[in-house]
């Protein structure tokens, strides 16, 4: 059956709570993550420094432009002498000081008059030329100090009270011609910053992966402790496909957002804010111009959001749904092909895949929707720059090397919003997850310890009472009503019923696996609720009907966390109930390993098994719930006399179908649609001929039923 999954209708965690959440537990790792940052800071400024450096390589030996962001003294001194050389002036010393240039000239060859024994020149470049710019002393720009006539080429000084000269006027490829050093700086810085880049990325991967893996680890921890403390009935209501979802892949989905996603998102920004700043800082109206498409890319990107996290909600539900079909249908195989039902679910199956795989398709078609969307307005702007940014150049109003980097950055640009797209797509995939798994590990325990809980002794007589027991499974549909009975230390109970009677429910009341709702249970005269669950559950020792294997030797099974009881003791145990030559007829005895990858055993080596955990675990009260209804008559005998031995001295409860198992039983309780209509010994019970009677004379098939036993 499909259980009728409420996930997808769950009230949605507000964002700044899970956010929170998530923030608690990468913190134990924030040296880490603040790592990784800061080597994302210098991922992003190589990324961002590497078309800028080829753009100053453009300008300076392509176009001959003088760049005063490389200019080192030495170059500008290169300029100066060569300018010089073409002009035929001769000064004596070229000094450079700051970004100024300073000639100690030769008064007698010199037309300028010296200014106190040194003259302040400025080199200025103008087109494809150098100029030598003398008495200026601030700042020389273009359009303030000079104009350019384009068809003539002419250079006009403008607005200046004091007299600027024009020194030379001739083109000169100065920089680009000679200065191969510049040139090996720039290569050298280049390549050092790609080297850094790699060697950062790869530091920074590692951190990352690292802190993915942590965060992951300590949320299946945080799952799997959580998992152990909830009530049996957060696991009716759960099936279990649903709850390995969260431990693998809802946890699989936040790795992502921890080790990929965070510091990529901060990546992605930092380098689109950066490629912002220097497009800005290169040319303002360029920059407007490439980002033209930015609002509608906003608007895309809004609308993309929405829907996407739906679609992920959506997808992650019935992934879980599928699961959980799979995993109920997988452990229910058997009773699939005995009533031939492989065909009724095989469709249910495909029903619920075929969902799947809609909304899988869905989430397909919006991405690749959205992803070439941002690609498409990437082109866009490239072309809005090539028409533009291509007529500047021609114009001269902006270098050819800007052009350049900008095609760079644009690119650059686009990628991380591109990235982003997927990013939302990680982080909303995360936030379906994160949701579900906050979800759980807020699922409050209802079987809670008491916080101020009195504390058993080592050894407990053993005497429980059941004061007007009502317990319901599901709110209101009473499963025991009014039961009240008492259990005297060393007693032996059974307790018989038809099926569905509340047997074992009553079970579940005295472990606490539930808890009643209204009336009392005490051990040993104290409230069970009052004391704290391992101390109660440490004195209980149960044997179920289907006893659970875990992967572990047949020792280990046996031995569970008793860990002094040494392999000798449990031969000895196993012996003195006649069941050694089970375990020794196992492959390899008492070391053969049981559970999922081991051998499997069957239901009644199975209870054998809990049979010597029980003697092992010499529990103060013990209780059997069908315990031997899978052994074999000769067995049973044996594992009879050994019950016997064992509840000797120790409240016994034992709940059988088979009542010949509890005909000696000090006191039988008969249950009937959760009420007890009778209560006695075998004896007295036959003697009532009423309910119990009844059930002993359907089982002996209608002989006459013996008093004596
Ligand atoms: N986990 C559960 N959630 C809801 N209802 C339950 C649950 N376990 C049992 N019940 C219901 O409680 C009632 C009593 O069940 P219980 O298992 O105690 O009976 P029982 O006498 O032990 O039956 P049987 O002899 O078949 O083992 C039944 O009607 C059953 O459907």
């Amino acid at each position: 059956m499909i259980r009728n999954e409420k996930e997808g209708n769950h009230p949605k965690m507000a964002d700044r709570q899970l956010a929170k959440g998530m923030l608690s537990f990468a913190k134990p790792y924030w040296k880490l993550i603040l790592f990784s940052i800061l080597l994302t800071g210098f991922i992003v400024t190589a990324s961002l420094a590497q078309p800028f450096i080829l753009k100053i390589a453009i300008d300076s030996h392509i176009n001959g432009l003088y760049n005063p962001m490389i200019s080192t003294q030495q170059s500008k001194a290169h300029i100066v002498k060569e300018l010089l050389k073409k002009d035929d002036i001769s000064f004596k010393e070229i000094a450079i000081l700051d970004h100024n240039v300073y000639f100690r000239l030769n008064p007698s060859d010199s037309p300028f008059q010296p200014i106190s024994g040194t003259q302040k020149v400025a080199i200025v470049p103008i087109k494809n030329s150098y100029y030598l710019v003398h008495g200026w002393n601030k700042g020389f720009n273009q359009s303030k100090d000079y104009k350019v006539n384009s068809r003539n080429n002419e250079i006009k000084i403008i607005g200046h009270s004091y007299p600027i000269t024009l020194l030379h006027s001739k083109e000169v490829n100065v920089f680009r011609t000679n200065d191969y050093q510049g040139l090996i700086y720039l290569g050298i810085l280049y390549l050092l910053l790609i080297i850094g880049s790699a060697l950062c990325t790869y530091f920074q991967n590692n951190s990352l992966q690292f802190t993915g893996q942590y965060v992951i680890y300590d949320f299946r921890k945080a799952l799997f402790r959580h998992f152990s403390r909830l009530q049996m009935s957060f696991y009716r209501q759960n099936p279990i496909g649903r709850l390995v979802t969260r431990v693998t892949h809802d946890v699989e989905s936040l790795n992502q957002l921890y080790s990929q996603v965070i510091v990529n998102l901060v990546k992605e920004v930092l380098i689109l804010v950066g490629i912002l700043i220097l497009m800005l800082y290169m040319s303002v109206k360029l920059t407007l111009i490439c980002f033209l498409v930015i609002p509608v890319i906003g608007i895309v990107t809004f609308y993309f959001k929405k829907v996407l996290r739906t679609t992920q909600r959506n997808l992650r539900t019935l992934l879980s749904r599928l699961l959980s079909f799979l995993a109920e249908n997988l452990s229910g195989m058997s009773v699939i092909q005995l009533f031939a039902r492989e065909e009724k679910q095989l469709q249910m199956f495909n029903e619920l895949n075929e969902r799947h795989y809609r909304a899988g398709m869905r989430q397909t078609i919006i991405n690749s929707i959205f992803n070439p969307s941002i690609g498409l307005f990437g082109n866009i702007s490239l072309s809005l720059l090539v028409w533009y940014g291509g007529g500047s150049v021609l114009d001269g109003g902006i270098t050819f090397g800007t052009v350049y980097a900008f095609t760079h950055y644009v690119r650059q640009f686009f990628e991380p919003l591109r990235g982003l797209a997927d990013r939302f797509n990680q982080i909303q995939a995360a936030l379906a997850s994160a949701e579900r798994i906050f979800e759980t590990l807020e699922t409050k325990p209802t079987i809670l310890n008491p916080v101020h809980g009195k504390t058993l002794p080592d050894k407990v007589h053993g005497n429980i009472v059941f004061h007007n027991v009502w317990f319901a499974y599901e709110k209101d549909d009473w499963v025991l009503k009014d039961i009240h009975f008492t259990i005297k230390k060393g007693e032996t109970v059974g307790i018989v019923g038809a099926t569905g009677a509340g047997k074992s429910s009553i079970i579940q009341l005295v472990n606490r696996f539930y808890d009643n709702q209204k009336g009392i249970i005490t051990l040993d005269g104290i409230n069970i609720k009052d004391v704290h669950l391992n101390d109660l559950r440490k004195h209980i020792g149960i044997i179920q009907q289907d006893p659970f294997v875990f992967s572990g030797s047949v020792y280990e099974n046996i031995r569970l966390n008793h860990r002094h009881v040494s392999n000798e003791d449990i031969i000895k145990a196993a012996k003195s109930v006649n069941i050694d030559s089970f375990f020794r007829m196992l492959p390899e005895g008492y070391e053969t390993m049981l559970g999922e990858e081991g051998t499997v055993l069957s239901a009644g080596q199975k209870q054998l098994l809990a049979f010597l955990r029980a003697m092992i675990a010499d529990n103060d009260v013990l209780i059997l719930d069908e315990a031997t209804a899978n052994i074999d008559t000769e067995t049973e005998i044996a594992v009879q006399d050994t019950l016997k031995e064992m509840s000797k001295n120790r409240t016994t409860i034992i709940i059988a179908h088979r009542l010949s198992t509890i005909q000696h039983a000090d006191k039988i309780i008969v249950l009937d649609k959760g009420r007890i209509v009778e209560m006695g010994n075998h004896q007295q019970l036959v003697r009532n001929q009423s309910a119990y009677y009844q059930l002993c004379v359907n089982q002996n098939k209608g002989t006459r039923v013996k008093e004596k036993v």
